[in-house]
């Protein structure tokens, strides 16, 4: 199923001058690389925003394939034809006989798992769900519909823009595959006047009927606390990662090295909407081979009545990948299960009062900042005598088991 990256017609990439650019904080370390928020000190103009910057040193051969992979995602995703509001799009990117580094528009908003782990039981209301559920869905379409499984869908891969709305993060662990048979593309209606737009909160995306069938009156305001910035990614609700993505959401046909295709990101959707649901995961266990185990053969358990929403979660978690919803007609029929009805999928994006929006504090960023080479050649090179932090993810293990080995 698994094919060759092919090379599309994708513009020229802006080449990113890390000369005139500098970091104002790092905003978070991922397996492979670093990445800075940071502002162009050259650029004349007042309305210039920071972006965000990865760097990635091509210390191995693998590091190297995938942050070549994930500039080419990016690339893919700029062409006018591709953009898609819930992915990022490439702004610049630069590769020296050391570094790749690549620019991309920033999310002041933080990670979801960030989000939830803030909230006061750490879950969020179905409605919140929903909202955050039916972004997903559309970013992850319009990946399937380019031939692209995400394959490493978790809350801290998804961002807050300073909208609100989502941000998919991380593309190293993609991979081309042969694009669905059945393309459902996300297209925004373009009949939406501006006027139509105004103070839309992300409630209004369900009919009044739906309303009381959800019983979304009940829930607490659209409009709750504004998020702060935090300092990195981390968070007291970090997981342990594994080799990649997350031992929690791997699915049971990668574990059973079945081989797999688009429905893996639909079996991580029911995953993460878990535990949105729950604060948990469904399939934790003490060890990663006890996380396994559960994935392939405990069924999730659901406290509470069942209704819509676990009724999605529970369809989107059957084991056998040819069973699962979304496994025919891709996220045609997520779109159409219950939980959504009355979701207005054409609206998503004119939606101006998501759940929680960021404050507002980019201006007084934008001033001084570090020299992003020198920064990270220093943390290259100081030895790390220091036990590691428990905040930090473990280190970057190949084994042999390891499901994504191929990569
Ligand atoms: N555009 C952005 N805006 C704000 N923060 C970002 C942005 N891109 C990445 N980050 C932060 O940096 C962290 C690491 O980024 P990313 O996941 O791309 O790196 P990685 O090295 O590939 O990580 P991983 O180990 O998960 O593969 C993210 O979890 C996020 O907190």
């Amino acid at each position: 199923m698994e094919t060759l990256p092919s090379s599309p017609p994708s513009s020229p990439p802006e080449i990113l001058e890390l000369d005139s650019i500098k970091a104002l904080k790092i905003l978070g370390k991922g397996a492979t690389g670093t990445v800075f928020l940071a502002h162009d000190v050259a650029s004349t103009s007042s309305s210039s925003s920071p972006f965000a910057v990865k760097l990635v040193h091509k210390s191995s051969a693998s590091s190297l394939r995938r942050a070549r992979w994930e500039i080419e995602v990016l690339r893919r995703l700029s062409v006018d034809s591709n953009q898609n509001p819930f992915l990022p799009r490439l702004l610049a990117s630069f590769e020296s006989p050391e570094y790749f580094a690549w620019a991309v528009p920033y999310c002041s908003g933080g990670d979801l798992n960030v989000l939830l782990h803030r909230q006061n039981d750490g879950v969020f209301s179905s409605s919140v769900i929903r909202f955050y559920v039916a972004e997903i869905v559309c970013a992850l379409e319009h990946l399937h519909t380019m031939g692209i499984a995400y394959r490493d869908l978790k809350p801290e891969n998804i961002l807050i823009q300073q909208s609100g709305h989502v941000t998919l993060t991380d593309f190293d662990l993609s991979r081309s595959l042969k694009k669905p048979t059945r393309p459902q593309f996300y297209q925004p209606d373009p009949e939406l006047s501006t006027d139509r737009k105004k103070s839309r909160s992300f409630s209004l995306l369900i009919s009044p009927a739906e309303k009381n069938k959800t019983g979304l009156k009940k829930t607490r305001s659209a409009r709750v606390n504004p998020i702060n910035r935090r300092k990195t990614s981390f968070s007291s609700g970090e997981r342990s990662n594994s080799f990649v993505g997350t031992d929690e959401y791997v699915s049971p046909e990668v574990i059973r090295g079945d081989g797999h295709d688009f429905a893996v990101d639909w079996w991580a959707l029911g995953v993460l909407t878990y535990e949105m649901m729950y604060g948990e995961t469904p399939f934790k266990g003490k060890s990663k081979k006890e996380t396994f185990c559960n994935v392939l053969m405990k069924e999730p358990e659901f406290a509470g009545k069942p209704n819509d929403l676990t009724d999605l979660i529970r369809r989107l978690l059957v084991k056998d990948p040819n069973r699962r919803l979304g496994c025919h007609r891709g996220a045609a029929e997520i779109k159409e299960h219950a939980f959504f009805s009355g979701v207005r999928w054409d609206l998503l994006t004119e939606v101006l009062r998501p759940p929680f929006i960021p404050l507002r504090d980019d201006g007084k960023l934008t001033v001084g900042g570090f020299d992003i080479r020198e920064h990270f050649e220093k943390l290259r090179t100081t030895p790390s005598s220091a036990p590691p932090s428990p905040l930090q993810s473990p280190p970057h293990v190949c084994r042999k088991n390891d499901p994504f080995i191929d990569f």
